[in-house]
């Protein structure tokens, strides 16, 4: 869920319910009240790249966690990121969204749009969405108030206690809770869903916020196999229209949905290729599948 997001939702659950609204954030900071300085437009994807990061450099206290990583994706691409404990594949993904930020390298949205210009809620206006590995739902809203809550339109709507949907949105609305195998659950209560649900519906509303790149950490952990089916058929229906890096370690899954698997180790990028490529590789085997 995106920071801003976070913070409407507490505030909305604050008026509704009287709960105290906290506004804290997935990284456990205070998001910026309906801050969204900058407007989502279009992301300039001719030279075939919707994110780039070159040469891109993270030390903590001295430990290299991402050193000299470089990655390149196209629009419309589903990209598969598997790689050790500790590759560094979580602060890859805190870089892009603005959470850390590098020692160095170079890191574009598009061709045009330097991320490392840009806060945390700017990067998620510009079209970046982040789903978390643990759902981040609210638990005491309908799946239906929640996907509303998600509207990626005028966000002073957020002020008022009750606004009306326009025809558009309500059609993208059913649009995406048909995407996301919850249309006969809309006015269920989030709290009750299956896990598998909740992570359904977190990406649903990502999905009303229309990203343009999803980073999605490990969607299928603690599913069903029933549920990691449907999610795989899922990322499939998305790929195309939105780009999609997913960082997952259920082979299975991988081998579902993958084009291209990158496979980061110690910080920067092992291997690259289709899965039976990677998957025979010797030095893929000996750092992360022979285990
Ligand atoms: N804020 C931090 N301070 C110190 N070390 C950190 C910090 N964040 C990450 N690290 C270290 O950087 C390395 C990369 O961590 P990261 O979480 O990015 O790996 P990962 O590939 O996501 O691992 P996993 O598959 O276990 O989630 C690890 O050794 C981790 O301990």
């Amino acid at each position: 869920m995106t920071p801003d997001l976070m913070e409407a939702g507490a505030q909305r659950l604050a008026r509704a319910h009287g709960i105290p609204a906290t506004g804290q954030t997935e990284a456990g900071g205070r998001s910026a009240p309906f801050a969204r300085p900058v407007k989502t437009g279009e992301v300039d994807t001719t030279h075939g790249r919707i994110l780039y990061l070159e040469d891109v450099h993270v030390s903590f206290d001295g430990f290299k966690a991402i050193n000299g990583l470089n990655l390149d994706i196209a629009p419309g691409e589903l990209r598969c990121i598997i790689g050790p404990n500790g590759a560094g594949k979580t602060t890859m993904m805190d870089i892009i969204t603005g959470k850390t930020r590098p020692d160095r390298g170079t890191v574009f949205f598009g061709s045009t749009i330097d991320l490392l210009h840009y806060s945390e809620p700017e990067i998620a206006a510009l079209g970046i969405g982040r789903k978390f590995q643990k759902p981040t739902v609210f638990e005491e809203l309908s799946v239906f108030e929640n996907l509303e809550l998600a509207l990626a339109a005028d966000k002073r709507v957020w002020s008022s206690l009750r606004f009306s949907l326009t025809g558009e949105q309500k059609d993208r609305l059913a649009e995406v809770l048909h995407t996301i195998h919850l249309s006969d659950a809309l006015t269920r209560r989030a709290g009750d869903l299956s896990h598998g649900q909740k992570q359904w519906l977190e990406i649903g509303m990502l999905l009303m916020q229309e990203p343009k790149l999803l980073l999605l950490d490990e969607p299928v952990a603690g599913m069903t196999d029933e549920e990691t089916e449907r999610t795989a058929e899922l990322f499939l229906r998305l790929k195309g229209r939105h780009s999609l890096m997913v960082v997952e370690h259920d082979m299975h899954f991988i081998r579902a949905i993958s084009e291209k698997v990158t496979v980061l180790c110690d910080g920067s990028v092992l291997a690259e290729g289709t899965l039976d490529q990677v998957q025979a590789d010797e030095r893929v085997i000996e750092v992360y599948l022979g285990r």
